[in-house]
């Protein structure tokens, strides 16, 4: 199966770097940076040094206290800088999503059967508007299929061009607005008011501006307020060390040193790294809903998906009659016919169609007829008609049904064509009438090609695959061996797989669970990462946190690799600031301290021109280290499986040693240049 990816974005375009530089700007907004604790101390800070600079405005550090007020201001823009670049980079993802949605008429409808439709703007559409799709049209909103069949192109939103078949009644009635039918015609309930798409909603979490703080998110930053504050009474403590000599450090010189000491990387770069992270995501064509869902894929360990249409193709198309040994094959097939004339499901639809093929059957006239439609509860449908009761289902609802209506045990032979079927991997429903059993029907499914290989990766990365279906065992177990999934539920109701997620997380695993109908919802929403399936219906694109445009189950692999690398970008960048941060205590301490400690000589190994020099420098390298980080927080820390304890120690050697190297070399290097050029 060929997962389709976004073109690559180059990662500065320079249209999005001359906004994002405007934006960083409009971001100084003390409401904007009171959500990040870090960079508000660091804008306090530079307030403060400004004011001071101005005051003290002719002595003898005048020149220096300038310079580090200007880097404190630009250690605050470029950690905006870096968010609004990752916004940026958000929002043309977006309107790539947008589509060509502006400016499409609808042809709205009075009643689902009217036949006059009257011409609209799509925006004026409300909830439950009813409007006509023909062959041709942009589909003008989100909505349900209610009534006919048609192929829609999705290529606008999924990029994908293979047309798809949107249907009534089944787990394939959805429809994205944005989208063209390429022929014949349906009607479209509406699900959405205007603005309120999926997409629309989708849209602005990804463009950022609905965003969220995750639980992760917020847990380390209260971190980095802790350190902060750890900081804040080291710094605050120094002038009394220092005031034993004569020369008392000026005060900006301290409020400079506490902003390098405080974790400003980090705090710079966090909100960065999460909208990269659905960023990501939505370039391989799955749109999350929050944050937290993609942190959360970092962790998965069980993956439960639905059977028809998650990993199969999900037409179930009647493909046979196999009647009972004492039954002919048109008495089976009219009783079928007859019970699925009002079935609206396509596996209905389909034994319609078999019954005329077959044998030319035709709907009767003046007849009364009353239709029960079929429940995931009950697991079967049928007609009530001229004093007879057809029903047709599972085969285990049906025959238990049909058992207790004639008190007769059912057949042996039914048992046998029931396991034929079965064994064959198509689902056998069983007919019965006035609880006298006919038959069955046998419906064929194919499974999505490529998807065994893919269940074989996810088995790699530590992922058990369970496939929950409401078919029977026998099905279940032919499909589970043909797909290669690891463990397989039958016979399951919607509360059956709401039961097993809760279970799993009693259990204390973190559960993905990957499903397209409307049965799937209270599970999608239980799990704690529920990709519903673009095809499938509203109602499981509602439960679930992430969408999958180009419905492949198996997309999980890439959004558990992406859920990781965000975790490990987030813990990588995390680990280097704090790295960066005591390594610059003992980089810069002996500096600062040498005119009133000289015994301190000892531990000055930098050997930096002076003091002033050397609070320049780090504050200059402290602003540029948010800049040079910013690549790596947007393409993340590269991800290859290999267990936890192997991708901890590499990252600490890598982000940990190099954090307590890189702020030695690039502040001695700021130093030479600054005394080079005479700044300080
Ligand atoms: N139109 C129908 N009329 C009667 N019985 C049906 C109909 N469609 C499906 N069934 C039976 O009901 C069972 C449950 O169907 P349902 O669509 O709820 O399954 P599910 O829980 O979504 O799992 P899966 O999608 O893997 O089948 C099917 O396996 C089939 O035996
Ligand atoms: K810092
Ligand atoms: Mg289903």
């Amino acid at each position: 199966m060929s997962i389709h990816r976004r073109q690559a974005q180059a990662l500065f375009d320079r249209a999005l770097m001359g906004q994002a530089a405007r934006e960083a700007l409009v971001k100084l907004n003390p409401r904007h940076l009171f959500r990040n604790p870090v960079m508000f101390a660091t804008v306090v800070v530079a307030v403060l040094s400004t004011i001071l600079t101005l005051r003290d405005w002719g002595s003898a550090h005048m020149a220096v206290m300038a310079q580090i007020s200007l880097w404190l201001w630009f250690t605050v823009l470029f950690a905006n800088f870096a968010e609004a670049v990752a916004e940026g980079r958000g929002k043309a993802q977006a309107s790539a999503l947008r589509g060509a949605r502006s400016g499409t008429m609808a042809r709205k409808l009075a009643s689902a059967n009217g036949d006059t439709a009257q011409l609209v703007p799509a925006e004026t559409l409300r909830i439950n508007d009813l409007v006509l799709c023909e062959a041709g049209d942009t589909i003008p909103g989100d909505g349900d299929v209610v009534s006919g069949i048609a192929t829609v192109d999705e290529s606008a939103i999924t990029g994908e061009s293979a047309p798809v078949i949107r249907e009534s009644g089944g787990d394939r009635s959805a429809v994205t607005g944005g989208t063209r039918v390429v022929s014949d015609r349906i009607v479209v309930r509406i699900s959405a008011d205007p603005g309120q798409s999926f997409l629309d909603r989708m849209i602005a979490l990804v463009e950022g501006a609905k965003r969220q703080k995750t639980p992760n998110e917020i847990a380390l930053s209260i971190l980095l307020v802790g350190l902060s504050l750890i900081f804040l009474i080291v710094v605050a403590t120094l002038p009394a060390f220092a005031s034993w000599s004569a020369s008392a450090i000026p005060v900006v010189f301290l409020l400079a040193l506490f902003v390098t000491l405080i974790p400003t990387t980090i705090g710079g770069l966090l909100s960065a790294i999460g909208i990269a992270g659905m960023d990501r995501l939505v370039k391989f064509n799955v749109i999350a809903k929050s944050g937290r869902s993609v942190e959360a894929a970092g962790d998965i360990d069980v993956l439960l998906l639905d059977k028809t249409g998650t990993i199969t193709l999900g037409a179930r198309q009647a493909a046979e009659f196999l009647p009972l040994s004492n039954v002919s094959e048109r008495d089976l097939a009219e009783a079928a016919f007859l019970s699925s004339l009002a079935d609206d499901t396509p596996e209905g639809k389909s034994i319609v169609v078999l019954a005329r093929n077959r044998f030319g059957l035709t709907e009767p006239v003046g007849m009364d007829m009353v239709f029960t439609a079929f429940s995931a509860h009950t697991r079967m449908s049928g007609a009530n008609l001229g004093g007879s009761e057809i029903r047709k289902g599972a085969s285990d609802a049906l025959t238990a049904y049909a058992v207790e209506k004639s008190g007769r045990t059912p057949p042996k032979d039914l048992a046998q064509i029931v396991e034929k079927v079965a064994k064959a991997g198509g689902t056998p429903l069983v007919v019965a009438r006035d609880g006298c059993l006919l038959g069955v029907i046998h419906l064929k499914d194919i499974i999505k090609p490529g998807i065994r290989d893919r269940f074989a990766t996810l088995r790699a990365m530590g992922i058990k695959t369970v496939m929950v279906t409401g078919d029977n065992p026998l099905t279940a177990a032919a499909i589970a061996a043909e797909a290669g999934v690891d463990d397989f539920l039958a016979e399951a109701t919607p509360e059956k797989k709401l039961e097993l997620i809760r279970d799993y997380q009693k259990g204390g695993r973190l559960v993905a669970m990957c499903g397209d109908g409307s049965n799937d919802a209270p599970a999608l929403a239980q799990a704690d990462v529920g990709v519903a399936m673009n095809t499938g219906t509203q109602a499981a694109r509602e439960a679930g946190n992430m969408v999958d445009l180009e419905s492949d189950p198996t997309k999980l692999i890439e959004i558990v690799m992406i859920g990781k690398q965000l975790l490990m970008s987030r813990g990588a960048l995390t680990t280097f600031s704090i790295a960066n941060d005591v390594a610059k205590y003992f980089a810069i301490i002996p500096a600062l301290f040498l005119a009133s400690y000289p015994q301190l000589q000892a531990l000055n190994i930098m050997g930096l021109s002076s003091p002033q020099s050397a609070i320049l420098a780090a504050i200059i390298f402290n602003a540029l280290i948010i800049i040079a980080l910013i690549p790596l927080a947007l393409k993340g820390v590269a991800y290859r499986p290999a267990s936890a304890a192997t991708l901890l120690k590499r990252n600490l050697l890598i982000y940990g040693l190099g954090g307590l190297v890189v702020p030695f070399v690039g502040i001695k290097l700021i130093d030479m240049a600054v005394t080079a050029l005479g700044l300080a």
